[in-house]
This record gives structure tokens, C-alpha cells and sequence, in this order.
């Protein structure tokens, strides 16, 4: 239905970039003296008006479809980054020497915001669910990554450009590539031809060096900007490497992600918490990713600050005790069958129902994404932009049981701010047979029970005499073995053969018959040892401060120059800025007093005695978000001892009393009290007459 008008904006873009080329040309001649000044003056007349067709018709478009155009989403997202960079919320890194692509520096607003939500992530998840926190270190030595399958693994598929050598993630150019020949309305593609790049590009991610390599090919990928013809894709490894120590035979990695830390914990974090099962361990901090092509501001940077969780719980039982608390929540989900097409439409259904149908698949998971949902509105994501997509089959890994990514829309499209997994065992089995550690949790039973159990009886005398010294250790690797490795012994030994254990430092020895017995009894039970499942909500901090960026950006109505960050209070870098209503010793003094009274009770302000109109003052706070403003004026001082209290989005104002102020913004920071409960027990103040 709306097809028309994206033909109409294209050809009013198309009309646009046309006439914008007369504009230059006829500037240059005019510059030669070939032609006349009121020409040009015509061309950029009528160039203007072309730009308000087209400004017309893409807020049709939006009316009509609710999406933001194309050309619009450039627009905003220039706006917001003028904003951004002019403000310093964040800007490139190194910037005099020329930057260094992927890296980005804070300025104080992006400071403070980072460290709110980071703040409001701990009380949010960690206070709340009692988690461990822990503080490990971002250089990882290489053992740790072997592991985990990061030094194997943790690659992308890169392509340069043939003439030029850029770099390039090959499965970005190929979705970029094929996304834009659906999008193409000169040459449609036929319903055959959609339907083939569609299943391509749903499988993009799994793609093979080989595989990857020949859809490069046929669909002739170029690079981009040049054109050029691309390289073979090969994969690169994301890690940067180091060596630690002044020998340098020590290879280490910077961390790809701060989970590692928390896995090779685990042992004392248990016996921290008293051997119980299930628990939590978070860990906030900064990863590294040697990122192929960082892009999209802080969206795809090389270093970031990750948050993550990871919830160890009994496998057999993943049911959570405070699930009720989210089951009635209804975030959108984006089922595995949504995305296959075997659901045509979004069923909007609680968390609760997509447990019992077996969408979500455990009530865990479920309740980590209704936690997730919770904090992603508390800090400012539009809940309406936001949703939860179910990775398809082939995107999961082998051992994972079910992920979910937390999705916000933006101008970028839908970008992923957060990953739930449920990764089963793999993790602490993967750290248990490289560090040979028992990374295992024991389940005591609510009443013993009879059953078969393994038993692994080593013969000493014949151990002594075999491996001497180092009969203890063998014996120890031994009793160590769990049911299937004693059982598999157990087979080889009476086939005569000779097999092999490894002691825990790695060291293999060869068993023979008669060293052991090993024999199936039934006897009392009291529990058994098992490897923890883990449950991981892994969040990238920067992308949701980006994402959250976007969503709180806003001009001021009639005025597309006044813009506003519409940030809530809990994560807006100032709380509160106090005005001395005009320059005058008492005015001023009573505006420092209030400003120490925020300060008190730990509210960042500033106080602004520029002498600018007040609304001068508020425009440049309202830039860097501040959700609150105190004005002083004579009243204050000299009559009822009364400020002004201004809220930033509806601008309305009210009369408190200066001795109330500081507690008042710090119950609406807080959330204890709304804005409309201020109105509703405050005299309203009618605004300044130079304000808006
Ligand atoms: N290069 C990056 N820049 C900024 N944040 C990132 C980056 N890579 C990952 N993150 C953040 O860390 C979170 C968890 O990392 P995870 O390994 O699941 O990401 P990923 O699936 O590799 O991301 P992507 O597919 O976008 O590269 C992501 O949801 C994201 O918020």
C-alpha cells in the first residue's frame, strides 16, 4: 500500500540530487562569468522547494507505515550525533593524532550516563538477585581462551578490497549487498529470485569459508565505495594478543568477554556461598574485540564495557523461585517460528504463556528476559522499540539449549544490546578438562536413596610397585574418573586391554588389569555431583547508552532547533541545575545554598549564573538532559522563601519551598514520587516571560 510513496520519495530524491547538481554547476559558471547571478538564485529557489516535496512525502510515509524514512533516520541520527559530539558525550579517541577507528572516549555527560546505568544495572540485577560480583582481569593467559574455544574459534570471515586493501566483514557486505537487490525498485528481483536471497541471507551467519566464498561470487559482492573486485574471504581471529612478562613466552589475550573470569571462579564462588545451588555471579567490565570494521558509533567499537551474569543452576531444574514476579510481563517476542514464516503474525502472550508453550524453553531464562525487559524500560529504551528474537537453530551452538538477544530498534535498524543464553554445561566442563579441576556442584537429596552406583576400587600394592612415586597421583585420577570414563575403563581392562588416565596436571599413565576394580554396587545415596548449567544475560553498555541516546532525543515542538535529550532522571548525567533569576548578591547566595543542599543529599546540579535569559539557560540544559531546574528569585529570598521547581519535558512549573527542593528531586530521581504527584501537592508557577 505504501509502495507508491517510496516510489514517490525515490523520485523526489532523484529530483532533488538533479537540481542539486544544477545549483553547483550553475554556481561554477556564474564564478567564470557564464552565466547570471539570478539563474543561480532560481535554481536554489526551486531547489528548495524540491527538498519540501520531499520532506512532504516522507512524513507521509511515516504517518502511514509508523517508520521512520530512510532520509529522516540520516537527519535524526545527524542531529543527535551534532548533539552528542558538541556536548561531549562521547568522542573518537586520539582524536588529535587522527583517531584510531573503534575507539571512543567518554566526556563528562558520557561519564556520568555510564556510570548511572552501570549503577542502576547492579541494583537492578545484583542487589536485587543477590549475585556475586567479582572484578577479574581483561589480560587472559591463552590457556584460559583455548578453553573456552576463543583462540579456536572466536573469528570472523574478512575480505579486503582488491586494489586498495580495506578491510571488510565479508557476512556484513553480503547482507548489505543482498539486502539493498530486495530493496532495489529499478530492477526488481523476481518472487524466485527473493525467496532464494532471503534464505541466504537468514543463514548468513553460518556460513563456511567455502560456502561463504562461492555467495560472494555469485552474486558478484564488490567493495564497497570503490567498487573494486574483493578478495577470498578468510577468517581472522578478533582477539588482540600480548605476551605478559618481561621473557614474552607467556602469550596472553586481552578478554574477548568477561564471562571467562567468572568460569574459572567458580570453585571458590560456590564455596563462597556455602556450597548452595542455583546462584548468580556478575561481573562488570571492559572487553576487546579487534572488530573487522567498527561502524555505527559506539554500536561496533574494539573496546567496551560489558556486564554479564551468569546464573548456575542444576540442570534437571531450571525453574525459578521469583517467576511469578515476571510472568505476567508481555515484551514482544520474536519466536523462532515468527522469523521462519510458520507464524504469520506476532501472538502478543505473557512470559508465563510462553513458557507453558514451550517457546521460551525454561522458566529461568524467561524470568532473566523479563528482568532484562524491566531495566531496558527503567533506563530510558522506548519498550514499544524493543524486542526479543529468538536465535534460529543453526545460529545456536552445538551444547546451547536456547538464546534469546535483546533487540532495540534504531536509525541502524534492530541492533543487539544484550544476549540470553542458556549454555548448558558447557562452559565448566570445557574448564574442567583443560585446568583438570573439579568444577562440580553436589545435589543433596531430600531423603537418601538405594541406587547402582560406580565404584572405582584402586589395588595399591599393585599401584605402589607400578608407579612408585607416583602412585597417589594415579590413584587420585582413578577415583576421580565419573561413571562413563570408569565405565568405558572398566570395558577396555576386561578386554585385556591397556588404557590410559590423566592425573590433574595432565601427566597420562597406563592402566592395566588388575590395577583396579571396577564393579557396579547398589548402596545408600545421599546426592551426586554434577556440572552446573549455566544461564548468561551478557549486555554491551555502550550500545544501550546509544540506543537510549536515540530513543530520548527529541526537538522542542515548532522549534527543530532546540534540542532536547529527554533522559529519566535515574541515568541523566545532572539532576539539577539552579538559576539565580537575575544577577544579585542574594540571589546568588541562595542558589549556592540550594546547590549544596543537592549536593548533600547526592544529586549532581549546576549552578548557572551567566546572566542569559532564562530561556537561554534552559535550552543549553535541556541539551545535556537535565530533567529538573530550580529558579531563585525575589520571592525566595525576600517573601515566602519559595523557588521555582521546572520539569523538562512538559515544562510546567510549580512553587516549593527552597528548605523541600533537594528532597523532592531526590524522591522523583528515586521514583518515589512522579511528576504528577509534585503538581498535584505544589502551587503552579506561571513560566517566565522570556522562557520559552
Ligand atoms: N564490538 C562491540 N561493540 C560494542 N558492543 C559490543 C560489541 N560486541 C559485543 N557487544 C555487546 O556485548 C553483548 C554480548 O556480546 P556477544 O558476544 O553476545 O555479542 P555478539 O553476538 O558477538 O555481537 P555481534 O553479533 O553484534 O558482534 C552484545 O549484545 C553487545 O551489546
Amino acid at each position: 500500500m505504501t509502495e507508491h510513496l517510496e516510489k514517490e520519495i525515490q523520485d523526489a530524491q532523484e529530483a532533488v540530487a538533479k537540481q542539486g547538481d544544477t545549483v553547483r554547476s550553475l554556481k561554477a559558471s556564474l564564478k567564470e562569468g557564464k552565466s547570471e547571478k539570478a539563474d543561480v538564485d532560481a535554481a536554489i529557489q526551486k531547489l528548495a522547494e524540491l527538498k519540501l516535496v520531499l520532506e512532504a512525502k516522507q512524513k507521509e510515509f511515516e504517518k502511514a507505515t509508523g517508520k521512520v524514512s530512510a532520509q529522516s533516520k540520516e537527519a535524526l541520527r545527524a542531529a543527535l550525533a551534532g548533539v552528542l559530539e558538541r556536548r561531549m558525550f562521547y568522542i573518537p579517541s586520539f582524536k588529535i593524532y587522527g583517531s584510531v577507528a573503534g575507539f571512543y572516549d567518554y566526556g563528562p555527560p558520557g561519564c556520568a550516563i555510564k556510570q548511572n546505568m552501570t549503577q542502576t544495572w547492579r541494583n537492578h540485577f545484583v542487589l536485587e538477585e543477590n549475585m556475586l560480583e567479582v572484578e577479574c582481569p581483561a589480560v587472559t593467559p591463552e590457556i584460559v581462551l583455548k578453553a573456552s574455544g576463543h583462540v579456536d574459534r572466536f573469528t570472523d570471515f574478512m575480505v579486503t578490497d582488491a586494489v586498495t586493501g580495506e578491510c571488510f566483514r565479508a557476512d556484513h557486505l553480503l547482507e548489505g549487498h543482498l539486502e539493498a537487490l530486495l530493496e532495489d525498485k529499478k530492477n526488481p528481483p523476481s518472487a524466485e529470485k527473493i525467496k532464494e536471497i532471503r534464505e541466504l541471507l537468514a543463514s548468513v551467519g553460518e556460513l563456511k569459508q567455502d560456502t561463504m566464498a562461492a555467495a560472494l561470487k555469485e552474486y558478484n559482492v564488490r567493495a564497497p565505495g570503490t567498487g573494486n573486485d574483493i578478495s577470498p574471504p578468510f577468517p581472522f581471529n578478533l582477539m588482540f594478543k600480548t605476551s605478559i612478562g618481561p621473557k614474552g613466552d607467556l602469550v596472553g589475550y586481552l578478554r574477548p568477554e568477561t564471562a571467562q573470569g567468572i568460569f574459572v571462579n567458580f570453585r571458590d564462588l560456590l564455596y563462597y556461598n556455602g556450597g548452595k545451588l542455583p546462584f548468580a555471579a556478575a561481573q562488570i567490565g571492559n572487553s576487546y574485540r579487534n572488530e573487522i570494521s567498527p561502524r555505527a558509533g559506539l554500536l561496533r567499537v574494539r573496546e567496551f564495557t560489558q556486564a554479564e551474569i551468569e546464573h548456575f543452576v542444576n540442570g534437571a531444574d531450571k525453574s525459578h523461585p521469583k517467576f511469578a514476579s515476571i510472568a505476567g510481563l508481555r515484551p514482544l517476542l520474536y519466536s523462532r517460528a515468527l522469523q521462519m514464516g510458520e507464524e504469520k503474525k506476532a501472538q502478543p502472550m505473557s512470559l508465563g504463556e510462553a513458557v507453558e508453550k514451550g517457546i521460551i524453553a525454561n522458566e529461568t531464562l524467561a524470568y532473566f528476559i523479563g528482568r532484562t525487559w524491566l531495566f531496558f524500560i527503567k533506563v530510558g529504551i522506548n519498550p514499544e522499540r524493543m524486542r526479543f528474537r529468538q536465535h534460529l537453530q543453526h545460529e545456536m551452538a552445538h551444547y546451547a539449549t536456547d538464546c534469546w538477544d535483546g533487540e532495540v530498534e534504531t536509525t541502524y535498524g534492530w541492533v543487539e544490546c544484550v544476549g540470553l543464553a542458556d549454555r548448558s554445561a558447557y562452559d565448566l566442563k570445557a574448564h574442567t578438562s583443560m585446568s583438570k579441576n573439579d568444577l562440580t556442584a553436589f545435589e543433596k537429596f531430600p531423603e537418601p536413596r538405594m541406587e547402582e552406583v560406580v565404584k572405582v576400587v584402586p589395588n595399591n600394592k599393585e599401584l605402589g610397585a607400578v608407579f612408585k612415586k607416583d602412585q597417589k597421583a594415579v590413584k587420585e585420577a582413578l577415583e576421580a574418573l565419573d561413571e562413563c570414563g570408569a565405565m568405558e575403563l572398566k570395558s577396555k581392562l576386561e578386554a585385556g586391554e591397556t588404557a590410559k588416565v590423566a592425573t590433574s596436571t595432565g601427566q597420562a599413565f597406563d592402566i592395566k588389569p588388575g590395577m583396579v576394580e571396577i564393579k557396579k554396587v547398589t548402596e545408600k545415596v545421599t546426592g551426586r555431583t554434577y556440572t552446573p548449567s549455566v544461564i548468561e544475560p551478557s549486555f554491551g553498555i555502550g550500545r544501550i547508552m546509544y540506543c537510549m541516546f536515540e530513543h530520548s532525543y527529541y526537538t522542542r515542538e515548532g522549534d527543530e532547533t532546540r534540542a532536547v535529550m529527554g533522559f529519566k532522571p535515574i541515568v541523566a548525567p545532572t539532576k539539577a541545575t539552579v538559576f539565580p533569576l537575575v544577577q544579585k548578591p542574594a540571589l546568588n547566595e541562595l542558589a549556592t545554598k540550594i546547590s549544596r543542599d543537592l549536593t548533600s543529599v547526592g544529586l549532581s546540579n549546576i549552578i548557572d549564573t551567566t546572566g542569559n535569559t532564562i530561556g537561554k539557560r534552559y535550552a543549553r540544559t535541556d541539551e545535556i538532559g537535565v530533567p529538573f531546574a530550580v529558579t531563585v528569585d525575589f520571592a525566595s529570598v525576600d517573601g515566602d522563601g519559595s523557588v521555582t521547581l521546572r520539569e523538562r519535558d512538559s515544562m510546567a512549573q510549580v512553587r516549593v519551598l527552597q528548605s523541600e527542593v533537594a528532597n523532592v528531586i531526590r524522591n522523583l530521581v528515586d521514583d518515589r514520587m512522579t511528576w504528577g504527584d509534585v503538581t498535584a501537592t505544589y502551587p503552579a508557577q506561571k513560566a517566565q516571560a522570556d522562557e520559552e
